[in-house]
């Protein structure tokens, strides 16, 4: 049995179809690469997964439960923990505060406890945050505030992570390092889905590759299956790499 089990799931927004009759899984351990051009579907499948969207029709399992209309908050508590493309620190909170943030029992009136600064250096440290634990996020380069919404996802002891185009926006020199810290991640036992438009970044890091076109499945294997994939290389041929 696969961690994570998406069976034919349909997402429709009025008349477009964003996610069509997709299926795929994440066996535990791995990293499972989803990649497609913009407008593909990708964040839809991380959203219907999060429960922030209702499925249209589909089931999706997590270790063996049926999630497809379980509460977001409950999703992230059985270990589903999303990074968004889109980063959403509070400025007026140092790193620490934000990561502490993720700790607490989810509840409006539960500003206190949470974990401790030991706690929260180690999440840090995973993604080598720890000398900047009392800075506020609008004093940290672009690469460090998308650590950070890292850190907060780990911050909640996930068992898979998604992550939604964690490199965009950095450079060579920091691809490299965080895809040496998915790495260690993934050594300490965390499963990882990782979205990108295409393969370049994701090439040395995935095990496996699900290609998505138009919302369905367009093709599925490893890095190397992939890249040589003729359906895959015409899909791509308006334009964008593999
Ligand atoms: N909340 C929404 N309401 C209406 N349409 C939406 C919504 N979210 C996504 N879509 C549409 O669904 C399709 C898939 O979008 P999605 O963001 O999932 O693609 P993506 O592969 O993640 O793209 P990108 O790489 O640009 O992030 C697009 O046509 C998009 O405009």
């Amino acid at each position: 049995m696969s961690l994570l089990e998406v069976e034919n799931l349909t997402k429709k927004f009025g008349g477009l179809t964003a996610v069509d009759n997709l299926s795929f899984g994440v066996e535990e351990g791995e990293i499972l690469g989803v990649i497609g051009p913009n407008g593909a579907g990708k964040s839809t499948v991380f959203n219907c997964v999060m429960s922030r969207y209702d499925v249209t029709s589909g089931t999706i399992t997590f270790n063996g439960d049926d999630i497809t209309d379980t509460s977001t908050h409950k999703i992230v508590n059985k270990g589903l923990s999303r990074v968004s493309q889109e980063s959403d620190p509070i400025d007026i909170f140092p790193v620490a505060g934000n990561i502490r943030l993720f700790t607490l029992p989810n509840s409006l009136l539960s500003l206190y406890g949470g974990a401790d600064m030991e706690e929260i250096a180690s999440y840090a440290a995973r993604v080598d945050l720890q000398d900047k634990l009392e800075e506020t996020p609008d004093e940290l380069p672009h690469a460090d505030v998308r650590r950070l919404e890292i850190a907060k996802a780990l911050a909640t002891e996930p068992e898979l992570m998604l992550l939604d185009e964690p490199f965009a926006g950095m450079n060579q020199q920091e691809i490299r390092k965080l895809s040496e810290q998915i790495e260690s991640l993934r050594e300490e036992g965390m499963t990882m889905i990782v979205v990108d438009h295409n393969m370049s970044g994701l090439m040395q890091l995935v095990d496996r590759v699900v290609v998505i076109h138009n919302g369905a499945k367009l093709a599925e294997g490893t890095p190397d299956e992939i890249a040589e994939n003729e359906d895959v290389q015409d899909a791509y041929l308006s334009g964008e790499e593999i």
